[in-house]
């Protein structure tokens, strides 16, 4: 059986240290990280995450505010908003809630963050900045910089040697995943829907990834004895057995199958998510100290 990955446990330790290392920042240089979250709609499952994004924040300290927008609200303002945002220096992370409304380009509102306070790291400087290496001064995107850190707690640093296989080739997980894999020395093959052989190719995985968005579409013989999975997938799935209308969450891996095979697996939920807000929260302190010409920390 493999180790489960207790995420929520890493998570918790990342923000502690962020936290600690904010405390410093603050006594040393007079500079509170600060955080700005915009939502632009109702949806009641983006408000979840948002809010859960703000008090993770305040309980690391942060100067943290959340701009509600309403649905219809025009492109032209939410960028005024964000140029607003960006000459406002008592704020170092500024994350605008993903997906945006259908009216919204939404490649142009994040072309439109300043790189650096573009703490989710989808801005094109720091997506060419990973890609490459110039990490000391790029954001990594939270959800694969979460997922090295889980990778790392099992198998060290650097992964020499070892193959990986990225399912899924979104530009917010697949594509930087495949990324911070090579840079620790991995080779790398990324997946996805027109890939020959899925299973076949997965079963050659010492590193296993799932970021397809996809029920438990991972299955369990996919998986090579003793690999690490890392299941990035969070599905609401109808769950009739829990009772008439209950719902709930599946990973893109089929865990029940999987961990009898996997060296470690993480689990949905209490994996990657909870690594992604810390993230978050660790580019957010790391912003703050590049501004206030302190070294950042590691984590
Ligand atoms: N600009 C932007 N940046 C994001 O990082 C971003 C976004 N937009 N839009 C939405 C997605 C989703 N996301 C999650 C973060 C944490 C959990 C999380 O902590 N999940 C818990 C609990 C899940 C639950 O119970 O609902 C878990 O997996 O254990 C999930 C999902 C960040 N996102």
């Amino acid at each position: 059986m493999a180790d489960v990955i207790d995420g929520k446990k890493v998570a918790e330790e990342v923000l502690a240290s962020v936290k600690e290392e904010a405390d410093k920042l603050i006594a040393e240089t007079g500079v509170t990280p600060g955080i700005a979250v915009v939502i632009v709609g109702e949806d009641p499952a983006s408000q979840v995450y948002v809010n859960s994004k703000s008090r993770k924040a305040k309980e690391c300290g942060f100067h943290s505010v959340k701009h509600t927008l309403a649905e219809d609200t025009s492109e032209t303002d939410l960028l005024a908003l964000i140029g607003t945002l960006n000459e406002d220096p008592a704020i170092h992370g500024i994350l605008v809630q993903l997906p945006l409304p259908g009216h919204i380009d939404s490649g142009r509102v994040i072309q439109t963050i300043s790189p650096d306070k573009d703490v989710d790291g989808f801005h094109f400087i720091n997506v060419g900045k990973l890609g490459t290496g110039e990490t000391s001064t790029a954001f990594v995107p939270c959800t694969p910089a979460g997922s090295m850190l889980l990778v790392e707690r099992v198998r060290g640093r650097d992964l020499s040697g070892l193959s990986a296989v990225v399912v899924g080739r979104s530009n917010i997980v697949g594509k930087p995943m495949a990324n911070l894999l090579l840079a620790a020395n991995c080779t790398v093959t990324i997946a996805h829907s027109r890939t020959k052989d899925l299973p076949g190719l997965c079963r050659t995985a010492d590193i296993l990834v799932a970021a397809v968005g996809r029920p438990e579409m991972v299955k369990g013989d996919w998986v090579k004895p003793g690999a690490t999975v890392i299941d990035v997938g969070i599905n609401r799935i109808d769950a009739p057995e829990r009772g008439e209308g209950k719902s709930r969450l599946v990973g893109d891996v089929e865990f029940a199958e999987a961990e009898k095979v996997a060296g470690a697996i993480t689990p949905v939920p209490g994996g990657v998510g909870p690594m992604t807000i810390a993230m978050l929260m660790a580019n957010t302190l790391v912003s703050a100290c590049r501004r206030a010409g302190k070294e950042p920390p590691r984590f």
